[in-house]
């Protein structure tokens, strides 16, 4: 049993009563039994066969288990390492009190469940002496300080009140234990009030924490990305307010707890809204960066969205759902079939510039995936073409603007796929989490059957946007106006005033008698906050933030990249 040093470490250990030889080098511990399980003759001795057989957790439903028998964890998905807890009471029980301290340590590892779930694990390696034991620790542990991309610090924000108002409780007794565990500690703020947690980053020392964490669904997140980006812009000094603005990359981490009704930041970066998941991805010190859009009027600065920017439809079933809060995420399902049900349209004008320089479209079927390849093409080929740019190479990007005028159903933009349990695929299946792009889908004007039939397919596999109603363009920018913008030759703030404020819907719908809608205006939907402005303009800003996931890993890991839907 003595360690091999030259060039990686290897001993013969005992896993759950099997002597194993096991072996570590700087990317993988790989373990494999030395004799066949049946064969108790020559184990390695009694007493310690028997500790190892009833140790608690130690079960042996280990992580990779190579066709050869053996196992295998790569470093990098190593959570901690320590010293075994022995179960003293156990110990006591069996009269064993004249045994000294068995000399084991734990490891415990990410393993892949079902459904992009991820669990931690612990297997217990026990050691013939306490030399050999803490040899084993010392270079595990060095190996894991080696781990520069995991963080130490982490700020937490929790929404108490978000989805089923479990957020606190999912924090307490999923996460906060496995931080512990990976020696992670953490400043909690349990939110107060709307906007607390954006507030506070704009006065929070950042530079104590290595990750800002929010305990909540897509509005918790959305409120986190809008503190964070805006204090980043302001300590550079650049002015939000201008659409035009270079905005400065937030290099601070976000990672997302799900608790919330929708979760879809969380689902589309990491595959599920799992908080035990999310938990490991951040302790593990993933990396996945993420385009932001941001939301202006003229030259101010509404909002910014990473999932869905949705006027008409979405808007309607958000002002809808805002109502039945109480309800938890079941609001958005009643408020669904209420809205599919008043089968409202908008007549407004949609400009947009299409993303040119994008690798991937629409309706290509790929998906975006754990180092999506379309997005490190893409967002090179946006480097180059904003160089061209600055250059004055290429033709006036004034030209290149497209226009669709008419009545609408829904105008969604989608920075992201935005899938959730509601729609696994998605709003947009083939959306890119950093292209630098955000897919525009235009429903025009349809019968409710028609309508149906498209949401349906949000459901399953087939393609949403093969209808003739219905188109989707990868764009960089677009603007929307409604028609009474047009129409009144819209100063757009006072108009919008209007609407919000001293009118209601049904008095706006017989001033309108032409425009065959029941109502003139929707509201927009970002990220699950309204808008009150109704006339906009969105902007695509590559890879603005980063948050602590790796995108959708393929689980039938042939091709890393995006895979075929
Ligand atoms: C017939 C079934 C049709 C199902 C159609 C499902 C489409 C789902 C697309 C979901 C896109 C989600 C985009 C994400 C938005 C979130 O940022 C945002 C905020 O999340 P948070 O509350 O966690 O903070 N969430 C939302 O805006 C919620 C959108 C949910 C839309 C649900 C719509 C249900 C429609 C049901 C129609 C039923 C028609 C039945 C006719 C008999
Ligand atoms: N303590 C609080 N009290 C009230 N609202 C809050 C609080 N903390 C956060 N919020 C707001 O709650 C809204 C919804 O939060 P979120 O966590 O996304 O839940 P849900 O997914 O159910 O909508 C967000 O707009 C957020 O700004
Ligand atoms: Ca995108």
């Amino acid at each position: 049993m003595e360690p091999v040093m030259v060039p990686a470490l290897r001993s013969v250990l005992a896993v759950s009563g099997q002597s194993c030889e096991l072996s570590l080098d700087s990317e993988r511990l790989a373990w494999r039994e030395l004799r066949p399980r049946r064969d108790r003759s020559r184990r390695t001795g009694v007493c310690l066969t028997r500790v190892l057989q009833r140790a608690r957790g130690l079960t042996d439903s280990l992580s990779r288990q190579l066709p050869s028998g053996g196992h295998s964890i790569p470093v990098s998905e190593i959570v901690s390492v320590g010293e075994a807890e022995i179960d003293e009471t156990y110990h006591h029980s069996m009269k064993w009190e004249h045994m000294c301290k068995p000399h084991a340590f734990t490891v415990n590892y990410v393993q892949r469940v079902k459904n992009h779930r991820w669990r931690c694990k612990a297997v217990t390696f026990w050691c013939s002496d306490e030399v050999l034991c803490c040899h084993w620790l010392k270079a595990l542990n060095d190996l894991l300080d080696h781990q520069t991309c995991r963080p130490k610090h982490l700020l937490i924000y929790i929404n108490p009140y978000g989805g089923k108002k479990k957020g606190k409780q999912i924090y307490e007794k999923k996460v906060a234990p496995l931080f512990n565990l990976a020696g992670i500690s953490t400043d909690v703020i349990v939110t107060e009030f709307a906007n607390h947690a954006r507030d506070d980053l704009y006065e929070v020392n950042l530079e104590k924490y290595d990750g800002i964490v929010c305990v909540g669904g897509d509005g918790m997140f959305s409120e986190v990305l809008h503190g964070l980006i805006g204090r980043v812009q302001k300590d550079k000094d650049i002015d939000h307010d201008n659409p035009e603005a270079n905005l400065s990359p937030c290099a601070i981490r976000i990672g997302i707890i799900p608790a919330g009704s929708t979760d879809c930041v969380c689902f589309a970066t990491v595959g599920i809204n799992d908080p035990v998941t999310s938990a490991l991805h951040i302790i593990l010190g993933d990396s996945q960066p993420l385009d932001v859009c941001s939301v202006h009027r003229k030259k101010r600065f509404l909002k910014y969205t990473v999932s869905l920017l949705g006027y008409g439809f979405y808007g309607d079933v958000l002002k809808c759902s805002e109502k039945n809060r109480w309800l938890g995420p079941a609001r958005y399902d009643l408020a669904g079939i209420k809205t599919f049900l008043s089968h409202h349209c908008y007549e407004g004008t949609v400009s947009f510039q299409a993303a040119k320089w994008a690798a991937g479209s629409p309706r290509d079927l790929t998906r975006c995936m754990s180092g999506c390849d379309i997005c490190r093409q893409s967002s090179k080929q946006l480097d180059e073409h904003q160089k061209a740019q600055t250059l004055g190479s290429l033709q006036n990007e004034q030209e290149d603007w497209k226009t669709i005028k008419g009545k609408f159903m829904a105008v969604n933009a989608a920075n992201m796929c935005c899938a959730c349990p509601r729609s696994p695929k998605g709003l947009s299946p083939a959306a890119h989490l950093a292209d630098g792009a955000a897919d525009l889908i235009v429903v025009h004007k349809c019968s409710r059957l028609n309508f149906l039939r498209h949401l349906i397919r949000h459901t399953n596999k087939k393609d949403q946007f093969d209808f003739p109603f219905v188109e989707v363009h990868r764009v960089k920018t677009f603007q929307f106006t409604p028609k009474h913008f047009e129409d009144e030759d819209g100063d757009a703030e006072s108009t919008d005033l209007r609407i919000s404020g001293k009118k209601n819907f049904a008095q706006i719908c017989t001033d309108h008698p032409s425009c065959g809608c029941n109502q003139v205006n929707s509201i927009w939907n970002c990220d699950g906050e309204t808008l009150d402005q109704t006339a906009i303009e969105m902007r695509v800003h590559s890879q603005l933030v980063k948050l602590f996931a790796r995108g959708v890993e393929d689980s039938k890991p042939k091709n890393k990249c995006s895979s075929r839907i």
